[in-house]
């Protein structure tokens, strides 16, 4: 990526859904400085963002850094070649590492740098220091969303309108991390995240609960190890375009760009 001080950092934006449109509101109003959005590519029409909409390849001729905001189809399509053109590639679709052989050819993917958003979940940080003072012994996730948010394509009719009218708590998923990003692609990145900060996907014990007065999206972690015992919870108030992602979750990619611009906002 160009690092040129007076010289913007062009970012392309893959996905005008709801992060992808906020992101570049957000990038055209200033808010991380030195990177000015140049497009955003979405198959689907995304209306007036106040960027083109563009074919990828077309989009990546003029890209610094893409960001993408689109599922994780997108990482197994297009992340090693993005990084093999030396633009940096800042991704939401934390998923798609679950794939081992993906998550290998990005590793060893460049010049471009290959980076993971923190998105809707905290504690990373301190979870990256712990594994690499020694192993985590124990890493769980419960996810709390609401119902309906959570059907999905591959469920039999029983069970998709079990979660449309459910009126309690009940547990849909439990199982690694790795089976959780499979089933629930657009809901349990930030599951996929903690198995790549603590390095295995297969340590992450994920349990995922429908429950109708869910008005925020919550993550409770529990983890230990050598270094010690993490015990937190976060609950983000649902993104008002899509229900199914936290609101926070734009505000986490441009923390993340800034991060990357080399502006990063105090904690690092
Ligand atoms: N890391 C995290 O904490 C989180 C990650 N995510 C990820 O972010 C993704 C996007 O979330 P939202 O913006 O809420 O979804 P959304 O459904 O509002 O928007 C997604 C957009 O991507 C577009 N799209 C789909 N396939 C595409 C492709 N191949 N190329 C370009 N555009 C494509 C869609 O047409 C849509 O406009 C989710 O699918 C999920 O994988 C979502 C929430 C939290
Ligand atoms: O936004 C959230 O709270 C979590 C989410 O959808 C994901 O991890 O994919």
């Amino acid at each position: 990526m160009r690092t040129t001080a007076d010289t913007p950092i062009r970012a392309v934006v893959i996905g005008g859904g709801a992060i992808g449109a906020s992101v570049v509101t957000a990038l055209l109003r200033g808010d991380v400085p030195d990177v000015v959005p140049v497009a955003v590519v979405d198959p689907q029409p995304v209306g007036d963002l106040g960027v083109p909409q563009l074919r990828l390849e077309a989009a990546l001729d003029q890209a610094d850094v893409v960001v993408e905001c689109a599922g994780q189809a997108v990482i197994a399509q297009s992340a090693v070649g993005i990084l093999e053109r030396g633009i940096d590639l800042l991704i939401t679709s934390v998923g798609a590492l679950a794939d081992p052989d993906l998550a290998a050819a990005v590793r060893a993917a460049g010049p471009g740098r290959f980076l993971l958003t923190a998105g809707a979940i905290g504690g990373l940080d301190i979870l990256s220091s712990a594994a690499a003072q020694g192993p985590l012994t124990r890493v769980e996730v419960t996810t709390t969303k609401l119902p309906t948010t959570l059907v999905q394509p591959w469920m039999d009719d029983h069970d998709a309108d079990l979660l449309r009218v459910v009126t309690e708590p009940v547990e849909v998923f439990r199982g690694t991390a790795r089976e959780a990003t499979r089933l629930f692609p657009r809901s349990l990145n930030v599951a996929a995240t903690l198995g790549w900060v603590v390095g295995d996907f297969d340590l992450v014990d994920v349990r995922l609960v429908a429950d109708p007065a869910a008005e925020l999206t919550c993550h409770r972690v529990v983890a230990e190890g050598a270094a010690g015992r993490y015990r937190f919870e976060i609950e983000n108030l649902p993104s008002p375009q899509n229900p199914r992602t936290s609101g926070v979750v734009p505000h986490a990619v441009l923390r993340s760009l800034a991060a990357l611009v080399g502006r990063p906002s105090g904690v690092v």
